[in-house]
């Protein structure tokens, strides 16, 4: 199959655009979907994190756009904020030479900016389902009548957009767009599910279907080293500041996943505390503080970030080397998405998971999942040095937990009982040393 982009049938003002970004080969995900929605088709392409699926919808799209660049023509839903963001980014960068338009239209945002933003007829829209269906419901006749030309719709993460959690709000949405036999729908995703594949046989709506996994049977990049690290709770701090200050790995760039709000923000306080300029992503910090997290990390103002899910999905930061399941999760996709944060457009990376004797079961099935095993993480450093820093580290925590107090994060009572908890822990992890 030929190898660039215009080959594929992308517009030359494209290709250009691509080629200053350095994107001059396409990867398989491209070279398969790409010419295929040239010819109208919808399409479902699955391939594994980092591997272009961005390019592979929006190629096709802008070039489409390009032979009549006028009023709405295409819809991008995915299902976080930051996500939208950066695809509105990617779009706005390659479509600058022919003076695009963007709409942005995510929770936790200004509705009136954005609401005049939708009047003014952007060529795309770029986001996340709520925010979208509470426009529909609100918006003036213009807007609602606009999305009825729309050309293309396209459900990136589609496995997570056709969960439950969404269904309600991407009805709304639905019932305003052009129907199925007119838009053209491309949905794309990391982890295909039988959700997914499912709509490639609905009667009036057939779909190009690519999936590039099913080459090779393991569900993360090649380029990705997954370790993990076995560990009873109450040291899994002391661990993770020591590997984040250990010679191997202080200059990396790093994000450590959790899975509570609670944690994610005891741990920025507690390594903050210690030194290590780090940052926070989750869902219960206003929207302004976490694009400003995300901007600090990609401009490595922040060299770690901690994170909910929220940052699970889509992320694009190529300078991430290490990804910390400092919580392991409990679904074997979450940990795909994680992970595939890092090693991404063929770097190298590596995905630490910090694993405690309840894990085994999870462990398991993510190996299963992703037809791999995780190898024992081998810089680990003798107890005597974790356990130096495991009275440093308490002391931080300690403090963290007083200050989350004093400052009324979340519920004071759970605050308390982590307190109460952690005190008893550590009496006794000292008396055992
Ligand atoms: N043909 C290409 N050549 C080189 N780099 C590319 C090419 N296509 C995309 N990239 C780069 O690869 C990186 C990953 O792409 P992208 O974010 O689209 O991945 P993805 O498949 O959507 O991943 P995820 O499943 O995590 O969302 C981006 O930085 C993008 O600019």
């Amino acid at each position: 199959m030929d190898n660039t982009f215009a080959k594929l049938g992308c517009a030359k003002w494209l290709v250009e655009a691509l080629n200053a970004m350095k994107i001059t080969t396409p990867t398989e995900i491209q070279k398969n979907c790409i010419p295929e929605i040239l010819k109208g088709k919808n399409c479902i392409g699955g391939a594994k994190t980092g591997s272009g699926k961005t390019i592979a919808f929006a190629a096709p799209m802008l070039t489409e756009w390009s032979k009549d660049p006028c009023g709405m023509f295409g819809i991008v839903l995915t299902p976080t904020r930051e996500l939208a963001m950066q695809i509105a980014e990617q779009f706005s960068a390659l479509g600058s030479s022919m003076n695009i338009r963007i709409s942005i239209c995510v929770g936790g945002e200004d509705i009136i900016k954005q609401s005049l933003d939708l009047q003014r007829r952007p060529h795309f829209i770029i986001a996340t389902p709520g925010r979208l269906a509470h426009h529909i419901l609100q918006g003036n006749e213009e807007f609602v009548s606009n999305l009825k030309r729309l050309k293309y719709l396209v459900l990136d993460e589609a496995d997570m957009l056709l969960t439950n959690t969404f269904s309600s709000d991407l009805k709304r949405c639905f019932e305003k767009l052009p129907p199925k036999d007119v838009r053209r729908t491309l949905l794309f995703t990391a982890t295909m599910t039988d959700q997914v594949k499912s709509l490639q046989d609905s009667a009036e709506n057939k779909f190009f279907m690519y999936q590039t996994d099913k080459l090779d049977d393991v569900a993360v990049p090649s380029t990705l080293k997954i370790t993990y690290l076995l560990l009873p709770e109450h040291v899994k701090e002391a661990y993770l500041y020591s590997i984040l200050a250990s010679e191997e790995y202080k200059d990396k760039s790093c994000i450590i996943f959790v899975n509570r709000t609670i944690n994610a923000e005891i741990l920025r306080r507690t390594l903050q505390k210690l030194e290590i300029r780090v940052t926070s992503l989750h869902s219960q910090m206003p929207q302004k503080e976490r694009t400003n997290a995300i901007h600090r990390f990609k401009a490595q103002a922040a060299r770690v970030l901690i994170a909910t899910d929220v940052a699970a999905r889509g992320l694009d930061i190529p300078t991430v080397q290490l990804v910390i399941n400092y919580d392991l999760p409990s679904d074997p996709d979450t940990y795909i998405h994680r992970s595939g944060r890092t090693a991404r457009a063929g770097k190298r990376g590596e995905a630490l998971s910090f694993i405690t004797p309840n894990d085994v079961d999870r462990v398991h099935a993510i190996e299963e999942r992703i037809n791999l095993k995780m190898e024992e993480f081998d810089k680990v450093h003798d107890t005597a040095v974790i356990r130096k820093v495991l009275q440093k580290v308490t002391v931080a925590r300690a403090e963290s937990l007083i200050d989350m107090d004093k400052d009324g994060f979340g519920e004071k009572r759970k605050i308390q009982e982590l307190k109460r908890s952690s005190n008893k822990e550590r009496g006794k992890s000292f008396r055992r040393k």
